[in-house]
């Protein structure tokens, strides 16, 4: 890319939604489009559905206190620069300790408290013979279709759980 293409890429970004004729406004960072495409604004939370024979990693929180003993995705934010896969990529391997490849994306946005929202992509092991540990977490369970409704899903994944089950079956 050359240096000046860099500037570009940026603000291409912020231009979805320029004004197609005179007179109507740029968007502004409240806007609710704007604040979720951009997660340099609000905040996108990134979760892996990892699968694996058929079955998806759930992972159980071991804090904060409110939130412990729940099961989520493995993920977490996406930091200023980072691409939303090379946050997942990060985030599974400093969690789970593992290596991924990144997919499509699962289910929509689910908006999360403070303006955040959490984005699913399907994802699986580079190695599928890598067993992913709780590096942070409780623990790890590998869920088939029939055990989605067995663990305590943390609220926006349990408006998940018709994604996860499509993306199972
Ligand atoms: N990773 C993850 N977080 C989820 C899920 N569902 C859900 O509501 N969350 C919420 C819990 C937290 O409020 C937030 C992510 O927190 P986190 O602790 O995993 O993020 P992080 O690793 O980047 O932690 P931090 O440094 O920003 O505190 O998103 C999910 O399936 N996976």
């Amino acid at each position: 890319m050359g240096a000046q293409d860099a500037p570009k890429a940026t603000l291409g970004r912020l231009t979805w939604s320029l004004p197609d004729r005179p007179g109507r406004r740029l968007p502004r960072a409240r806007d609710p489009g704007f604040r979720v495409d951009s997660g340099a604004v609000n905040g996108v939370i990134v979760g892996a559905a990892l699968v694996r024979d058929g079955k998806l990693l759930a992972q159980q929180r071991a804090w904060p206190p409110g939130h412990a003993g729940q099961w989520e995705l493995p993920g977490g934010r996406v930091e200023d620069g980072e691409s939303e896969a090379f946050a997942l990529a990060r985030e599974c391997s400093e969690e789970l300790d593992v290596v991924i490849e990144v997919g499509a994306r699962v289910g929509e946005d689910v908006p999360l408290p403070g303006g955040k929202v959490l984005r699913i992509y399907a994802a699986k092991l580079v190695s599928p013979g890598e067993e992913p540990r709780a590096v942070e977490h409780r623990a790890v369970r590998w869920l088939g279709p029939d055990d989605l409704d067995d663990v305590d899903w943390l609220p926006a994944d349990r408006l998940l759980l018709p994604a996860f089950r499509e993306l199972l079956n």
